[in-house]
């Protein structure tokens, strides 16, 4: 008998489990040059808010060498170039080429880059050293990672002792009464607000599938305690609809 082949979800879809990264390639190939002003009209200009707030839990100093992982257009590593100057060090990597492309161009458009390095890698398997940065955000991506118990682990390696991971995801509401009212938006106008302007409804319609399907607070938490984090911690915002996750290697 043929044996079955394993399964993962894609959004709402089963899809193989060797097929999924290539899924979230081309959704995020397709919506690349578009991702930045969408994230601003999708989230009414807030994200900015939910990464000045990762930024701060972050506690990065001069000096510090810190990964933003699955770091798309570079928000964060902007940021934190800033933050450490030039004796430190920051990576931008993704596993997307027209994701880092974008970021590589906006980072240097706005004259960040002596300290700023770019790096295509997928989450789950690092190319770092053990123990090298001091700290790692990853910020509305691990939702996407097929395998994120092992991106965890591979995080946790990457840390230096004393080092923190920040998680920034969306994650499940807990305001009594928000969540009909943000199912409608994301399954009826993220779609439609990715087709007028991306010209592209099904890479929205996924979004929207994809946060359903990612793992609420407390699994997140306990997932990362699985790693190895300790003093794991979340914090909601915007009612929950986002969560900061932040874990720390001893
Ligand atoms: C929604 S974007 C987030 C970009 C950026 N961090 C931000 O907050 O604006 C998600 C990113 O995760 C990346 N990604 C998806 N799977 C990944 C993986 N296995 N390893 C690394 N990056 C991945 C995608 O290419 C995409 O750039």
């Amino acid at each position: 008998m043929a044996e079955q082949e394993q399964t993962t979800h894609f959004g709402f879809q089963q899809v193989p489990i060797t097929e999924k990264a290539n899924r979230v390639a081309g959704v995020f190939h397709s919506v690349a040059d578009k991702y930045d002003v969408m994230n601003d009209v999708m989230s009414f200009g807030v994200h900015r808010l939910w990464k000045r707030f990762t930024i701060d839990a972050a506690g990065a100093k001069r000096g510090n060498r810190v990964l933003d992982l699955a770091g798309g257009t570079g928000d964060l590593a902007a940021k934190f170039a800033r933050i450490v100057g030039e004796d430190g060090e920051v990576i931008l990597s993704d596993i997307n080429a027209s994701m880092l492309e974008n970021g590589r161009e906006r980072l240097t458009d706005r004259g960040i880059g002596g300290n700023v390095r770019y790096v295509q890698a997928n989450a789950e398997c690092l190319p770092f050293a053990d123990n090298h940065f001091d700290i790692i955000t990853i910020a509305f991506g691990l939702r996407n990672v097929t395998d994120k118990d092992k991106a965890l682990r591979s995080m946790y390696r990457v840390l230096k002792p004393g080092g923190r991971l920040l998680v920034l995801e969306f994650s499940k509401p807990v305001v009594p009464g928000l969540s009909p009212i943000y199912d409608h938006y994301s399954f009826k106008l993220l779609p439609m607000m990715g087709k007028l302007i991306a010209n592209d409804a099904e890479s929205y319609r996924y979004l929207a599938e994809s946060i359903r399907m990612h793992p609420d607070q407390v699994t997140l938490k306990a997932m990362m305690e699985a790693a190895g984090f300790e003093r794991v911690t979340y914090t909601n915002m915007t009612g929950g609809i986002v969560a900061l996750h932040k874990g720390f290697k001893f």
